[in-house]
């Protein structure tokens, strides 16, 4: 089948390379000009693994093709996929101003039956405006599907290859059919195709996010009980994961959840619940609770070092807002970061992927190493912001060698805790005991 994919980051590469694996020849539109000239020669601009090496092939297959031009993309195709940003407006709510925009340029350009199917991340009811801006400008026939997406960056190849299920909300037996079609290599796989009604669609997004939102901060809470009454939050989530109901999946505490989805799908969530004078009272803790949990290392930094953080250097591990991504959209990393400088420290970062994202948005108020070891040198404590695999088996020795004082916040829970005991760092994580040199 032929395809537009409108809108090429996360989502939308990923998607557009996914489906011209699977041997549909797929044009991908974006407005950024740099960004389309170079992917037209062989440059993917994200971090995410697995994927240069599928949209390379696809090139070269030629089944994967570039443009800034929608209409000759649209012209090309039946199925126009929308994978548009839906950033967080002012007041919470998803901005859609990305999506009815192109709604109303496909609106002016089609000259003949197209299916529309949005990607992104919308709040109920929008299949029916885009519907809306459409029929404004023609009166060609279309359908308007809602076909949310439920990839995780840094592993977003593999879920878009193998998906735990696609979710399809349509009203029209023909888009149905034709989206049957498009995902008929997962069918034939046992992967469940769910077909419901659009505006059901639409909000199954935003409650996964939520939900899984929720299923994190719950843990985060039980972390920090944890520490008053000297429990391990560790053993409590294995204990708690073993049971198939709760599932050992997303039950890991830290440094509260960011990127470019939870926090503001569940904000979006929370706007549009109170548009319906509906409170979403769960997601308004679920908030509340995310935002302090982000720099709750910070106090026991300041408490470590006496109250006063003023000419301290402190290194920090990670900047990405988990590991295996250069995003740092919400990072908690960032959060710390502005914390540590508002309280007069000195920060030194790692992170060989996302520095290139954080140097646009700090630029030169933090140094930058040039390796995790290089970032401790002199170091009077080790801020652990991002579970990169790298720092997962550190040597102590040298760290221990390099560092002024033996010090490691980790907010990521990355050492069992006789590892930094063993090597006489003094270790504070989430939810467990403190570790004193
Ligand atoms: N990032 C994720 O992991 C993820 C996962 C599932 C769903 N989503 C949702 O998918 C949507 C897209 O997210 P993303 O992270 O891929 O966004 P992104 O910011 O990475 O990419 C959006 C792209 O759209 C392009 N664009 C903007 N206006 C355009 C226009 N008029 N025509 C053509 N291109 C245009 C931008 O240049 C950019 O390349 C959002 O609604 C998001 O909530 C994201
Ligand atoms: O046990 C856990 C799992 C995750 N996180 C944090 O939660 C955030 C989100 O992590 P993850 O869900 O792995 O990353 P995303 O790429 O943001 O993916 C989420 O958001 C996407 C965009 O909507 C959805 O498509 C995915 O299904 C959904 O998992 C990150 O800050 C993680 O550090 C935790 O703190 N503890």
């Amino acid at each position: 089948m032929n395809i537009t994919i409108v809108g090429t980051g996360y989502v939308g590469l990923v998607t557009g390379t996914t489906l011209a694996e699977l041997g549909n020849s797929v044009y991908c539109v974006d407005i950024d000009e740099k960004k389309v000239e170079g992917m037209k020669n062989g440059v993917v601009p994200i971090y995410e693994p697995n994927l240069e090496e599928m949209f390379l092939r696809n090139i070269q297959a030629e089944r994967l093709f570039f443009t800034t031009n929608l209409k000759e993309a649209l012209d090309k195709s039946e199925v126009i996929y929308l994978a548009l940003p839906t950033p967080p407006g002012e007041d919470g709510s998803a901005d859609l101003s990305y999506v009815l925009k192109v709604a109303a340029d496909i609106g002016e350009m089609m000259t003949e039956y197209k299916v529309i199917v949005n990607k992104s991340t919308v709040p109920v009811g929008t299949a029916d405006r885009v519907t809306e801006v459409i029929s404004s400008k023609t009166k060609i026939r279309f359908d308007v599907v809602s076909n949310p997406e439920f990839l995780r960056e840094g592993l977003a190849v593999e879920d878009s290859m193998n998906p735990a299920r696609v979710v399809v909300g349509s009203s029209s037996e023909k888009a149905k059919d034709i989206m049957a079609k498009i995902y008929q290599p997962f069918t034939n796989i046992g992967i469940p195709i769910i077909f419901m009604d659009e505006k059901s669609s639409e909000l199954t997004k935003y409650a996964s996010n939520s939900f899984l939102a929720v299923k994190i901060t719950f843990m985060n809470e039980i972390a920090n009980y944890c520490e008053k009454v000297g429990a391990d939050v560790d053993k409590v989530r294995l204990g708690m994961g073993s049971d198939d109901r709760i599932g050992h999946r997303f039950l890991f505490p830290g440094i509260g959840y960011g990127g470019s989805c939870f926090p503001k799908d569940v904000k979006a969530l929370i706007k549009s619940g109170q548009d319906e004078n509906f409170n979403f009272q769960i997601l308004e803790a679920t908030e509340n609770v995310n935002v302090s949990q982000k720099v709750i290392l910070i106090s026991e930094i300041e408490k470590y070092f006496g109250g006063n953080l003023e000419g301290k250097t402190i290194a920090v591990w990670g900047l990405a807002f988990k590991a295996n991504t250069d995003d740092i959209r919400e990072a908690s990393s960032l959060d710390n970061i502005r914390l540590l400088l508002e309280k007069g420290a000195k920060v030194i970062a790692y992170d060989s992927i996302a520095e290139r994202n954080v140097q646009k948005v700090i630029g030169d108020k933090i140094q930058y190493a040039k390796s995790m070891y290089e970032a401790v040198e002199n170091a009077d404590a080790l801020f652990i912001a991002t579970e990169w695999p790298e720092f997962k088996n550190p040597n102590f020795s040298l760290m221990a060698k390099k560092m002024k004082n033996k010090v490691i916040f980790d907010g990521r829970n990355m050492y069992p805790l006789e590892i930094p005991q063993q090597n006489g760092f003094y270790y504070k994580s989430i939810g467990r005991k403190t570790i004193h040199n």
